[in-house]
């Protein structure tokens, strides 16, 4: 290792997981050595009580790091290595927007997939972009590590719209669910596995699990799999109830394609009606979020202030922020560790669009990602692929063109909208209640 320590930027100092991803990087400063932590936001009060928290965190575990939190974009982006993209345009008031619109039609209502996604990535594609140019005015050298939702529909706009801009889309469902692979076959965690996973974002399979010996791991996955899902029993106790739905209804996406081992989010393309059977419109995951992980982190901030101290906090390192920190260790160190983009296709799924933007495993070193081949997508996931991200397509058009028709093409093109009936009937409310974030529509 040489003597260069980094400057980070969190864009979306104000999120929830702030807490989680300065608690990593503070554990993890003997591989990735920090000179300066900056958050910024545009809700400079959310913002603050999250920054109060961490600055006495930084203070007390690492005093020689800079700390600074503002919203003046030039104070943020100057001088700075990483940018961590985690920002919700609408924050949670339009997520619960998003999720109860499309319910109060039978449509499933969810945060990245069907016309929830839609609306959510109308709203983030101008917030993304705005970061990406002042990252490049002001440290036009930096490495920006985008996870703001609905990254697939963001990764298509930032292809499109920043061709040559130093963004990298990611997601950590993938990581979590490897997590849980690593726990059924008795390994410590994702990074005991060697895998194959090809898709796009929210919308992959693993084709292939291995340990470091070669040794194949699939049949004993998906005998699990069948049977509980991801589902871990006894060491899911502390999960949420919502999530456990979840982890275990990957056993019926599985039974669909016994040849390969899917993303939980395929639940919301595959089972849509059990989905909305079981939805609640007036209690949404939104909800949920916000009494349980918005209200811990916050008041958990709240306690650290008032203490003066942060040595006694609940705030734990997570598979979401040691993704991300892993992620800038082998862009900073050249690594080539092997861990999962959402990059431009060009030939990594032989027979999807070369333009379509996937989730494949790559190599991660100084100039970036490089993709990984993974062959052909079977039948059924060419299918699904291809429809999905023409979805994704027809939201960027949408937006560029600031065309109504485009955006009802998408929703009716989505596979969890019955017809385009109901999808104008959804867009028209959605209109409005976006007025204040969507590009005005024609
Ligand atoms: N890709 C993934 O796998 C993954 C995983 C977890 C979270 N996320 C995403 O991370 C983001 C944060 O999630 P959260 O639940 O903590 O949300 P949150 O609402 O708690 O925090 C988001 C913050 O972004 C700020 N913000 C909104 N627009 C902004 C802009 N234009 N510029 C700067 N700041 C802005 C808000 O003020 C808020 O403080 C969401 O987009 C979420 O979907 C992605
Ligand atoms: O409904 P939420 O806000 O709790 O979660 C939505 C996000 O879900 C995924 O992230 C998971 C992750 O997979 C899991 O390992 C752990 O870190 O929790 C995260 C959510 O809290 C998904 O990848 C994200 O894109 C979603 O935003
Ligand atoms: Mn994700």
């Amino acid at each position: 290792m040489d003597d260069r320590k980094f400057s980070v930027l969190i864009a979306g100092g104000g999120s929830t997981y702030t807490p989680g991803i300065v608690l990593t990087l503070l554990d993890h400063l003997d591989k990735f050595p920090l000179r300066a932590l900056k958050f910024y936001d545009i809700d400079g009060d959310r913002q603050q009580k999250v920054a109060d928290a961490c600055e006495i965190l930084v203070k007390e575990r690492a005093p020689e790091v800079e700390f600074v939190s503002t919203t003046d974009p030039e104070t943020a982006f100057t001088d700075v290595d990483f940018v961590m993209a985690q920002i919700r345009v609408g924050k949670y008031a339009m997520r619960s927007v998003d999720e109860k619109i499309p319910l109060r039609h039978g449509v499933v209502g969810q945060e990245t997939t069907g016309p929830g996604g839609i609306a959510y990535g109308l709203r983030s594609i101008p917030g993304v972009i705005g970061l990406v140019d002042y990252m490049e005015k002001y440290s036009p050298n930096a490495w920006m590590l985008n996870y703001s939702n609905p990254a697939a529909i963001v990764a298509e706009a930032t292809r499109r719209l920043r061709p040559n801009s130093k963004i990298i889309n990611i997601c950590d469902m993938p990581i979590g669910i490897m997590d849980r692979m690593a726990a059924i076959v008795g390994l410590k965690d994702r990074n005991d596995l060697v895998f194959r996973y090809y898709g796009l974002n929210h919308f992959g399979w693993w084709t292939d699990v291995r340990d470091k010996t070669g040794k194949d791991l699939m049949p004993q996955l998906k005998e699990y799999v069948a049977q509980h899902g991801y589902w871990l029993g006894d060491a899911d106790k502390g999960t949420e109830a919502s999530w456990v739905s979840t982890f275990k209804k990957a056993a019926d996406v599985y039974a669909l394609d016994p040849s390969t081992l899917p993303n939980t989010y395929l639940k919301y393309y595959l089972y849509p009606q059990y989905v909305v059977e079981h939805a609640d419109p007036n209690y949404t995951r939104t909800d949920e979020v916000e009494a349980y992980r918005e209200k811990n982190v916050f008041t958990e901030c709240a306690r650290i202030k008032t203490a003066g101290t942060a040595k006694d906090t609940n705030f734990k390192s997570d598979d979401h922020a040691t993704y991300i920190v892993d992620l800038c260790t082998a862009i900073a160190y050249d690594t080539k560790q092997r861990m999962l983009a959402i990059i431009p296709n060009e030939g990594a799924i032989a027979n999807i669009d070369p333009e379509a933007m996937v989730e494949v495993p790559c190599l991660f070193g100084a100039n970036g990602p490089e993709r990984l081949a993974m062959g052909n997508a079977a039948t059924f996931q060419k299918g699904l692929i291809t429809e999905q991200n023409c979805v994704e397509k027809l939201v960027v058009d949408a937006y560029e063109q600031q065309s109504y028709t485009k955006l009802w093409e998408a929703m009716s093109l989505c596979k969890i909208v019955p017809d385009a009936k109901v999808a104008k009937d959804i867009l028209d409310e959605m209109i409005p209640a976006n007025q204040e974030y969507w590009p005005e529509l024609h």
